[in-house]
C-alpha cells in the first residue's frame, strides 16, 4: 500500500519558547486511512497538522508527502491535499453556491464540471437550503458545514481536517462522521482530522496518534490500544455534587463536571464496586467497556 504521509523526527519550536511545541514526531499514514489526531490543549497538534501542509516551517526533521519532500515544490500539498483549518476567514463575501463553484474552478475543474461539484456538495453537505445565502451571515455550524465542503470541492486524495465537528449540533456532527466515511469508501480519500469528540469519532477512525506535551505517545488500531487497558471496564457515576460517594481508597476517578465521576475498573470489581457506591445513593450510573475515550485519558495520564 502506498505511503502518503512519512513524517520524520519532526521537531517544532516556537520562537521565545522554552520548550518545543513538538518534538521527535515520527509517524507514515497509508493512502486510503482515517487518522485521527487527538491531544489535550496545547498538545501540539494543530502545530503538526500546519507543518504537514507547509504552512508552518519545522525546526529539524522532514516530511514526505507521496514520496516528495513537501519544502521542494510548493505546490506539492495544495495539489494533493485539502485543509480546513481551525478558524479560518477565508470565504469572503461569496455566496455557499459560489465558495463552493470558485474553488472547483480554481482546483483545476471546467466551468461545467465545477457547477456540477458545486451541486454534488450543496446535496451531500445538506447545505441546499443555504445555497444563496452569503457566507458572513451564515451561523457558526452552517460555515462549519460550508467550510468542510469547500474543503473537499474537486475531492483531493488527502484530507486535513482540524476539529471538523467544532460548534456542531448533535445531528451534524453525525452527518459530518458519516459524509467523511463515504467520501473515505468511495474515493479512497485519506482523511486526517484533529478531534476532542473521541467517543463519536470511534466510529470512523482506523488508527489514532495520541499526542501529549509535545510527543506522539501512542500510535495504532483502536481495538489494539484498547488492549492495554483491555481488563479495565468503565464506570461512570451521577450524584448530587453536595453528596460524593464514598469510593474504595485504591480507586480514583477522573471528574469531567461536578457529580459526574468516570472511574476505571478491573471487570472482576465492577459489582462489588457498584455495591459499595448503594446505587440507590447515585442519580444514575453507566457501567462499559473501554472507548477510545478511555485510552486517550489512559496515555495522556501516563
Ligand atoms: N504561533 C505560535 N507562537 C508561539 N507559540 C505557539 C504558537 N502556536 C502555538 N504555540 C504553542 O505551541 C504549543 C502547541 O500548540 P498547538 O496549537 O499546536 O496545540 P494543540 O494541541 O493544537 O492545542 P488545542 O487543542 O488547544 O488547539 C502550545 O504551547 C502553544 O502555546
Amino acid at each position: 500500500m502506498c505511503i502518503v504521509y512519512d513524517i520524520q523526527n519532526l521537531v517544532k519550536t516556537y520562537p521565545g519558547q522554552a520548550s518545543p511545541a513538538n518534538k521527535h514526531i515520527t509517524l507514515q499514514i497509508q493512502q486510503g486511512e482515517i487518522f485521527g489526531i487527538l491531544g489535550d490543549n496545547g498538545a501540539g497538534k494543530t502545530t503538526l497538522v500546519r507543518q504537514m501542509v507547509n504552512l508552518q516551517a519545522s525546526t529539524a526533521g522532514r516530511i514526505l508527502l507521496f514520496g516528495q519532500d513537501i519544502r521542494r515544490n510548493m505546490f506539492h500539498v495544495p495539489l494533493h491535499v485539502g485543509y480546513m483549518p481551525q478558524q479560518s476567514q477565508a470565504l469572503n463575501n461569496l455566496t455557499v453556491s459560489e465558495a463552493l463553484f470558485f474553488t472547483a474552478h480554481l482546483r483545476g475543474m471546467s466551468r461545467a464540471q465545477a457547477s456540477k461539484e458545486r451541486d454534488r456538495l450543496l446535496q451531500l453537505w445538506q447545505i441546499e437550503d443555504l445555497r444563496n445565502a452569503y457566507s458572513p451571515r451564515l451561523s457558526g455550524g452552517q460555515k462549519r458545514l460550508l467550510r468542510l465542503a469547500v474543503t473537499a470541492a474537486g475531492s483531493p486524495k488527502v484530507l486535513i481536517l482540524d476539529e471538523p465537528t467544532n460548534d456542531l449540533d448533535p445531528q451534524r456532527r453525525n452527518l459530518v462522521w458519516n459524509v467523511l466515511r463515504q467520501i473515505n469508501e468511495e474515493y479512497g480519500t485519506t482523511i486526517i482530522f484533529i478531534t476532542h469528540d473521541a467517543i463519536e469519532a470511534e466510529k470512523i477512525i482506523q488508527r489514532v496518534g495520541i499526542m501529549s506535551a509535545g510527543e506522539l505517545v501512542a500510535v495504532g488500531r483502536p481495538s489494539d490500544l484498547k488492549r492495554s487497558i483491555d481488563r479495565k471496564m468503565r464506570l461512570e457515576i451521577f450524584f448530587p455534587p453536595e453528596r460524593p460517594p464514598h469510593l474504595p481508597v485504591h480507586l480514583s476517578y477522573h471528574q469531567s463536571q461536578p457529580g459526574r465521576w468516570l472511574i476505571l475498573l478491573d471487570r472482576e470489581e465492577a459489582l462489588t464496586t457498584l455495591d459499595t457506591l448503594h446505587i440507590d445513593h447515585l442519580d444514575d450510573f453507566r457501567l462499559y467497556s473501554a472507548t477510545l475515550e478511555d485510552i486517550y485519558l489512559h496515555y495522556v495520564s501516563q
